[in-house]
């Protein structure tokens, strides 16, 4: 019969993906989409009711196809999840509080269209359903008259049942157009249909009982029975309901059954054909005529079983019944009746869908191949990407403070021109065989990169002789691109100020039970899992650098130390932090007066000279000192690497021993050495935040819900833990975990009340009074004080002459005591600040329409005085 699926899977149509890709919250959307398509009436629309509106697809349609500012109200027995400019509440549409919900919000306005998309909990008898149905169409036509605008467009579900029918006369009572459609996202295995009632009437009076089930679906059963469905028994029953014939409850007296059979001749010759299909489940062939129509060539294979089960008639299924119908009748002769029928089931007749169902395969076709497109340029891309770092780090170009850099090039597709500039792999010593041989293949891979994936895969085939070779050689690399990645994390790290406070004082902890070296420079004492192992790999790293090493100090002092280079890459990630260029500053540190590390030297050095073995060292300011005379940190970076890398050089070739000092460790003096200004303040803020924590909103929301109980303890440390918590990092690249480290963090949702917490907090601290302006209050009011005392001794003094009478006494202490009131409050006298440009520029004497005090300035000196205070700032701090 070819109707579609019904299992669960069946139901995940294009238009499920689709609603899901456009982000509507049901596949119904497309339902109201597609009937605004044909008529249009949410682009007008000012406001619209929509319903029976839950999860709230059509309401999202409404509210992207109407106006702005436009209102939208939604009514469903479930809550609907918020959206954006509509309003939405949850209550049942068949009560008076529905309508006094919707009053109070619409006030006095008028809807322009009344949505209604409901459907009653299904799993009762179908008939009992269809019933439901209708009866909740006919109480959202009951709001949708009270609430509608004249001329306004109702919208509205319908199951094709026996009261179909009557409910499209009672529409077409209030409605200048009335319309059934089946829009094509609409199941063909679904009964609805949906009808679109547009230029409503607005009648003054409406008779209650055509809003009344009672009346409306009135004597259906008895019609049904006998197989004449028309609404021309509602009619009556409408306009004249004191005719009644019979009480109804809903349902045909004793037919209850849930299986209704209609003879064929009933559907051929009858004038309601949809009807019949609507309300029957199987149509018969038991007269002999309906037998001779069974045996005709028209009546199909298809068209019998569609006949055999009405129920699960698809929307092709439904037309073929349709046309088999008129196929007969023409062939009876009853062509006439049935161009009128014809024009009755136009109305619900299912819209030809067949072009915008090419339509939506054709978009997700499109999508589909465009997201495969994607992905190939991306993975060609990387491919791309990974074949050059490797191709680099083979050639050794990749100096370390470019690693980062690079990789973001090549991302950007640039950056390329320097893999054939051949003059950074002068010098190099190891591997240089291998690196020629990779650059003459290299050219061409690059070269041809661009081109297809297969082809680069077979370039990078080229290069490598076997398979097995090119792995051990791609694992080479990754090591060596660890061990490039950190030293230029070093290098970043050098440049960071507060990062050498905190390293310091991470460092001090850690060193706590330190006990230094021997003075054989014996590393026995040494804690064994860290610095132990970090000499260790340092001398490895020595060994593996090899006589080299020792010819190349000058011309390579820069980051390009290549063979020292392969010697750090075998470095795990936290040997960078003890000792880049250990060896070197080993022996250096064994001269006589070793030099104390200083805020400008290069990592290496500042991370060697800060282990504890330095403490108290002070020879080492002769390095410091030389670099601490330029003032611009970045600017000399390079050249104080360089003095560094010269003192180190000269002292290789002075001396090889590495001896070392015993130089007991004061717990706190390597802090000092980096003791500035500001970072003194970062400190402070630090140690703040770790006494009160709750700075920050994810803080303080963790409190709250801690302290009202929204969380235990042990939920916050179970969400702690996920899949990869355990996960071993041994085996990962430095740089990834790096990464992980800076970006893979926990979001925690920070509550609104986490930062009116943190709002009033600081409103609190905003409007305490700045510390300088309050210390000036204070000094003036123990001014005016002092002020006053003197003038009381004064005072006494007058008081004490004897050669005044009384009287003049009384003056002269009123006097006294005025002037000491006065001069507290004597206002200084303003003095009037000129610019010297314009008219006033050049001038000599008072300038026009100056009164009283006055200096005249320069627009240049402002900015002069306060160039000069921030320099001489500057040198302060320095
Ligand atoms: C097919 S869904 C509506 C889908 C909606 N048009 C959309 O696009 O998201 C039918 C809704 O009718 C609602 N409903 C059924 N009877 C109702 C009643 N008496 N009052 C309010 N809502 C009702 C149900 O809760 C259900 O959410």
């Amino acid at each position: 019969m070819g109707h579609e699926k019904k299992t669960g899977k069946g139901r995940l149509d294009k238009y499920y993906k689709l609603a899901k890709e456009q982000g509507y919250r049901a596949r119904s959307a497309f339902k109201l989409i597609q009937l605004n398509k044909k008529y249009s009436f949410l682009e007008s629309a000012r406001c619209t009711i929509d319903l029976c509106a839950a999860p709230g697809g059509w309401l999202q349609v409404a509210s992207k196809y109407m106006p702005a500012n436009s209102i939208i109200v939604g009514v469903d027995l479930v809550p609907i999840r918020p959206i954006p400019r509509v309003v939405t509440f949850a209550a049942d549409i068949t009560t008076p509080q529905c309508r006094t919900l919707i009053r109070g919000e619409l006030k006095d306005w008028k809807a322009d269209v009344v949505l209604h998309d409901g459907a009653p909990n299904v799993g009762t008898a179908w008939i009992q359903d269809a019933y439901t149905q209708s009866e909740l169409v006919l109480m959202s036509l009951k709001l949708a008259v009270e609430f509608l605008a004249k001329g306004g467009t109702f919208v509205t579900k319908v199951f094709r049942s026996v009261d179909y029918n009557n409910l499209i006369w009672v529409f077409n009572q209030l409605f200048g157009k009335v319309e059934a459609t089946k829009p094509p996202s609409s199941r063909n295995v679904s009964a609805e249909i949906f009808v679109v009632c547009r230029d409503f009437l607005a009648p003054k009076l409406i008779d209650p009982k055509f809003l009344d089930p009672k009346h409306v679906f009135k004597d259906l059963s008895t019609t049904l029975a006998t197989g004449e469905i028309t609404a021309g028994n509602a009619e009556s029953n409408v306009f004249h309901p004191e005719k009644k014939r019979r009480h109804r409850d809903g349902y045909a007296d004793g037919d209850y059954t849930l299986f209704k059979a209609i003879p064929a001749s009933t559907f051929i010759m009858g004038s309601d054909p949809i009807s019949v299909l609507g309300s029957a489940n199987k149509i018969t062939f038991l007269t002999d005529e309906e037998k001779e129509w069974y045996k005709l060539d028209v009546t199909t294979g298809d068209v019998k079983a569609n006949c055999d089960d009405l129920k699960v008639l698809g929307k092709g299924d439904f037309k073929t019944l349709i046309k088999w119908r008129l196929a007969l009748r023409e062939e009876l002769g009853l062509d006439n009746k049935a161009k009128d029928t014809e024009d009755a089931t136009e109305q619900v007749e299912v819209v030809e869908v067949v072009d915008e169902e090419q339509q939506i395969s054709e978009e997700l076709e499109r999508l589909n191949a465009e997201a495969a497109a994607r992905a190939k340029r991306e993975r060609r891309r990387a491919n791309e990407i990974k074949t050059k770092t490797i191709q680099r780090m083979q050639l050794q170009m990749t100096a370390p403070l470019d690693i980062g850099l690079e990789q973001h090039d090549a991302m950007l597709g640039i950056g390329q021109d320097d893999i054939f500039d051949l003059e950074h792999t002068d010098g190099l010593s190891r591997n240089r065989k291998k690196t020629t041989l990779a650059m003459d293949d290299n050219g061409d891979a690059i070269m041809d990169s661009s081109d297809e994936e297969k082809e680069d895969e077979d370039d990078t085939q080229d290069v490598f002789d076997s398979e097995e070779e090119r792995e051990k050689k791609v694992a080479e690399l990754e090591a060596e691109l660890d061990g490039l990645y950190d030293i230029y994390q070093g290098r970043l790290r050098e440049r960071d100020t507060k990062y050498k406070v905190k390293e310091a004082r991470r460092k001090n902890a850690e060193r706590e039970e330190w006990k230094g070296i021997k003075a054989n420079g014996s590393d026995s004492e040494i804690s064994d899992e860290e610095d132990a192992g970090g000499w260790d790999k340092v001398q490895a790293a020595k060994l593996d650098a090899g006589s080299s090493e020792s010819g190349d100090s000058s011309d390579e002092e820069d980051e390009d130390d290549v063979p020292e280079v392969a010697g750090r890459m075998k470095r795990s990630r936290s040997d960078a932090d003890v000792a880049p260029k250990g060896t070197k500053r080993q022996r250096f540190a064994s001269q006589p007066g070793p030099p104390t590390a200083s805020a400008t030297t290069s990592a290496a050095a500042q991370l060697w000279f800060s282990q504890d073995v330095f403490a108290g060292v002070d020879g080492l300011d002769k390095l410091s000192d030389s670099e601490q005379s330029e003032p611009e940190e970045d600017e000399d970076e390079d050249e104080s690497s360089k003095d560094d890398e010269e003192h180190v050089a000269s002292s290789d070739e002075d001396d090889d021993s590495d001896d070392f000092e015993v130089v007991p460790q004061e717990e706190d003096e390597d802090v000092d050495l980096w003791d500035g200004e500001g970072e003194d303040e970062d400190l402070k803020v630090k140690a703040g935040l770790q006494k009160y924590g709750l700075m920050t909103p994810e803080a303080v929301t963790l409190a709250q819900q801690l302290v009202n109980r929204q969380k235990t303890k042990t939920q916050l440390i179970n969400e702690g833990f996920n899949r990869y918590s355990l996960n071993s990092k041994e085996d990962l690249p430095s740089w990834f975990l790096d990464d992980e480290a800076k970006n893979y963090k926990l979001n925690i949702p920070v509550t609104k009340e986490a930062m009116a917490a943190l709002r009033a907090k600081q409103r609190a601290l905003d409007a305490r009074p700045i510390k300088k302006v309050a210390e000036a209050k204070a000094r003036k009011k123990f001014k005016a004080a002092q002020r006053l005392e003197k003038a009381m001794k004064k005072a006494e003094g007058v008081n004490a002459t004897a050669d005044m009478s009384e009287k003049e006494k009384a003056q002269q202490i009123d006097k006294l005591m005025r002037k000491g009131i006065s001069a507290a409050k004597k206002a200084k006298k303003e003095i009037k600040v000129v610019v010297a440009k314009g008219a006033h520029k050049g001038l000599k004497g008072r300038p026009k329409g100056v009164k009283g005090r006055y200096t005249m300035v320069d627009s240049r000196m402002k900015k002069e005085v306060r160039a000069k205070k921030r320099k001489e700032k500057a040198t302060r701090k320095r």
